[in-house]
């Protein structure tokens, strides 16, 4: 579960990414984080993942309390999340299988163990195939899966995404939203930032849109959907 209780985050230089921000995504739940560029989706998602830490405020996630998280336990926090990038961020001189190795790599996981879980985390997103290709000899949208097997290799309850469809075309930002969504049908809570609204509103999930670093809307999409 993540909450955040009026949580402000303040940049040096003082401008104010996130105003008394509150807000509760449940255990195994969906939601789509929306607004303007510069509204404060990817500080909010950075909080999470103890990247940025709050000025003010709380945040609390999966049990931990993450203002008063000693840096040295940050590494195994982050372990229990998933992060899928915009430019999906792979390496181009390593493998399909090496990309999605790295996390496991990190956490030293043993290499029987590491096979079987990269090769688990290729099959849920349609790659298996594609293990020893280079991320350059695929096209976007299989580069984009390549970040999200990454993203779940460690078999994490949270899965983060900041814009992952940005530079897709439709049919292949709707692919990879169904993606997101299968992960979530089993369990995982998953939170995506996105400008799409349109393939947003074809989604039956929970909206969270932030105006200028406040949370002005957190509902169902019956609105979009029937407008
Ligand atoms: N490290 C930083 N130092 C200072 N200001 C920052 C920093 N990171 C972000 N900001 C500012 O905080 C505000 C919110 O930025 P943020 O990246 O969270 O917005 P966003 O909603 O994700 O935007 P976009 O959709 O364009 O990615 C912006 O005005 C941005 O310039």
């Amino acid at each position: 579960m993540i909450i955040l209780d009026q949580t402000t985050k303040r940049y040096q230089g003082g401008h104010e990414a996130l105003r008394s921000v509150s807000l509760q995504v449940e255990k195994g739940e969906m939601v789509f984080l929306t607004g303007h560029s510069g509204a404060g989706k990817s500080t909010l998602l950075k909080l999470i993942t103890r990247i940025e830490v709050p000025t003010s405020g709380q945040i609390r996630v999966n049990g931990h309390l993450l203002n008063r998280m000693p840096k040295r336990q940050v590494p195994f926090y982050r372990r229990d999340i998933g992060m899928v990038f915009q430019n999906h961020q792979l390496l181009m001189d390593r493998t399909v299988f090496d990309n999605v190795a790295l996390p496991l790599r990190v956490s030293g996981a043993h290499p029987d163990d590491m096979q079987r879980r990269v090769r688990a985390a290729l099959d849920k997103v349609g790659l298996l195939k594609r293990e020893k290709y280079y991320p350059q000899m695929l096209s976007g949208g299989e580069q984009q899966r390549v970040g999200i097997a990454r993203a779940v290799v460690n078999r994490p309850t949270i899965l983060l995404a900041d814009e992952p469809t940005g530079n897709l075309d439709p049919l292949l930002s709707r692919e990879v939203m169904n993606l997101f969504a299968e992960f979530n049908r089993v369990g995982t809570t998953v939170m995506i930032a996105s400008h799409d609204l349109g393939l947003i509103a074809r989604m039956p999930y929970r909206v969270l849109t932030l105006r200028e670093g406040s949370l002005v809307r957190s509902s169902a999409i019956e609105g979009l959907r029937n407008g």
